[in-house]
């Protein structure tokens, strides 16, 4: 995919309140722009990379691009999960995205069981491959210390 790694921002938008009450697995949802402004070759799937949410740290993500075959969604959708535990909810906030690589396609599943183990199969995928050398470096992207205000000099 040409377009890897891949970097956007938007707001955190509600969702139909599945991710932590059916799978335990809480993901921000994008608004529907910023998934229509996605580069064309970032096609549907399970990705893995890097997020912040405003100016706060970066942390490892997995994320999911399409309709949710499971749940037949009739809009796309784009939901972050962060491999990271929070005190908090942070709808309205800047979610900060780097989509750095491709796992697989979405599928649909005979169960709500099997979705959930599928995911979290994914969340150990992507949490060994950030840690190889080509990925972990993206972590301090640029992208990510303008979110913390630190712009040096337009570089
Ligand atoms: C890493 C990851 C992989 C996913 N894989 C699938 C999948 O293969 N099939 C599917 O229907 N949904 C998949 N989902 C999406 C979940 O179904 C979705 O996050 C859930 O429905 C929560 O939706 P909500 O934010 O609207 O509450 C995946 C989500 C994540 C984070
Ligand atoms: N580790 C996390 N990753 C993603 N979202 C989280 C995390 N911890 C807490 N949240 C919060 O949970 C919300 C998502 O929960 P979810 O059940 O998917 O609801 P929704 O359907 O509204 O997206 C996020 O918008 C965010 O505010
Ligand atoms: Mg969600």
């Amino acid at each position: 995919m040409r377009s890897l790694p891949s970097f956007c921002r938007g707001q955190v938008v509600r969702g139909f309140g599945r991710g932590s009450k059916q799978l335990g697995i809480p993901t921000e949802n994008f608004p529907e722009q910023v998934v229509d402004s996605l580069p064309a070759d970032v096609s549907t799937g399970i990705y893995y990379g890097w997020a912040s949410v405003g100016s706060g740290a970066v942390h490892k993500m997995v994320v999911s691009i399409g309709w949710n075959p499971y749940y037949k969604n009739v809009k796309k959708s784009m939901e972050t999960h962060i491999i990271h535990t929070f005190k908090e909810d942070f709808y309205g906030e800047i979610l900060n995205v780097a989509i750095v690589g491709y796992l697989k396609p979405e599928k649909n599943f005979d169960s709500l069981e099997a979705l959930i183990s599928a995911i979290q199969c994914d969340i150990e995928e992507a949490k060994i491959r950030l840690d190889l050398p080509e990925h972990w470096k993206l972590k301090d992207d640029k992208f990510f210390q303008i979110s913390k205000g630190k712009i040096m000099n337009g570089h």
